[in-house]
């Protein structure tokens, strides 16, 4: 075996969503805020990114986060997430593989029965909080970085569907939210196909009229991903609600997905359909959950925010150590 890269992997999955921890292999750039290392990352690392998540060593189903040294001194670790469509912010499923994987592999100390955890990310500080038993996390919760409405009920005009009424949020990428009825599909797995193609017609119509951009860091702008839902419901368990969410650049999130849920959070505060503290389940495409409730309202500028609390499972997988062959043709992968 001949190789001029190791990569060494911790591979992991959130409720079904597939994120592998990159331990080793890869030298820091230093930098004095986690959103300048990103961008840093962005210009000399793009081709480990798709040397990790495109084929034939990745898959387009799947993220990578890479543990870097924080910027903030008050964390215990950083990490930076990549996609196969792109470099992102801030990633749930992932902060929830993150912490099990820093846990139980002893990068940070574990405590039981809780520890709790500051992760530096390109969004800001995330607090997560593990329940821990036996050496392993049983669950994850973290407060997310302040979620915020950008647009409520907006009008567009997707292609083949008509006019629809959108909303769009912030919950650490960008989001917009249409209902599964407005484009006459249901949210299953036989509707796949048509899922993701929609998604990414409502996300081209939106951005053909408004590019949102976070009033903190104008380099968060766009449109990262589509939420499509089937209606909240309201029973004696409390509030819960089926979605999908298709990622960049056109897939469905196996897990019920982070900051599409905090994005959520804060649509469902901005209606007045929940308040502080009450619970959501936020159920995914293949029936995993994650919990959600609000935190706390905060400011974000001159929006009016929350601060979402997202908890949910993570499970260990395997280890891995990618290589590159000088002989390989496909050093940074390919995309079919
Ligand atoms: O949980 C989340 O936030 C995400 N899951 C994969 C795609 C999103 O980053």
């Amino acid at each position: 075996m001949r190789s001029r890269r190791t990569i060494s992997i911790v591979s992991c999955h959130a409720e079904g969503e597939s994120g592998d921890v990159i331990i080793g292999g890869v030298l820091d750039i230093p930098s004095s805020t986690m959103h300048e290392k990103l961008v840093k990352f962005i210009d000399k690392y793009d081709g480990l990114r798709r040397l990790v998540l495109h084929e034939p060593r990745g898959r387009l189903e799947m993220s990578a986060m890479i543990v870097v040294p924080p910027c903030d001194p008050r964390a215990d670790a950083g990490f930076l997430i990549m996609a196969p469509g792109d470099w992102v912010p801030m990633s749930g499923s992932n902060t929830i593989c993150t912490a099990t994987v820093l846990l139980e592999t002893g990068m940070v100390p574990m405590k039981e029965p809780t520890t709790v955890l500051n992760l530096d990310t390109a969004a800001g500080l995330i607090t997560a909080t593990a329940v821990c038993e036996d050496g392993a996390c049983t669950s994850v919760s973290f407060d997310n970085v302040p979620a915020f409405v950008y647009a409520l009920d907006k009008d567009i005009d997707v292609p083949g569907v008509g006019r629809i009424l959108v909303d769009i949020a912030y919950g650490g990428q960008w989001y917009v939210l249409v209902q599964a009825e407005a484009l006459r599909v249901t949210v299953s797995l036989s509707d796949g196909d048509r899922l993701v193609e929609l998604g990414n017609r409502v996300k081209k119509a939106v951005l053909d009229t408004c590019t949102p951009v976070h009033p903190e860091n104008s380099a968060i702008r766009g449109i990262n991903n589509i939420i499509i839902s089937e209606p909240l419901l309201s029973g004696p368990e409390g509030l819960s609600v089926q979605h999908t969410v298709i990622v960049t650049p056109g897939r469905l999130d196996r897990s019920p997905c982070g900051t599409g849920s905090s994005a959520r959070l804060a649509i469902l505060h901005a209606r007045k359909q929940i308040e502080v503290g009450q619970e959501v389940k936020f159920k995914s495409i293949i029936d995993t959950m994650f919990l959600g409730r609000i935190k706390e309202i905060v400011k974000v500028e001159s929006h009016d925010a929350v601060v979402p609390n997202i908890t949910g499972r993570a499970w260990i997988t395997g280890e891995k150590h990618l290589y590159v062959d000088p002989r390989d043709p496909f050093p940074e992968g390919f995309q079919v």
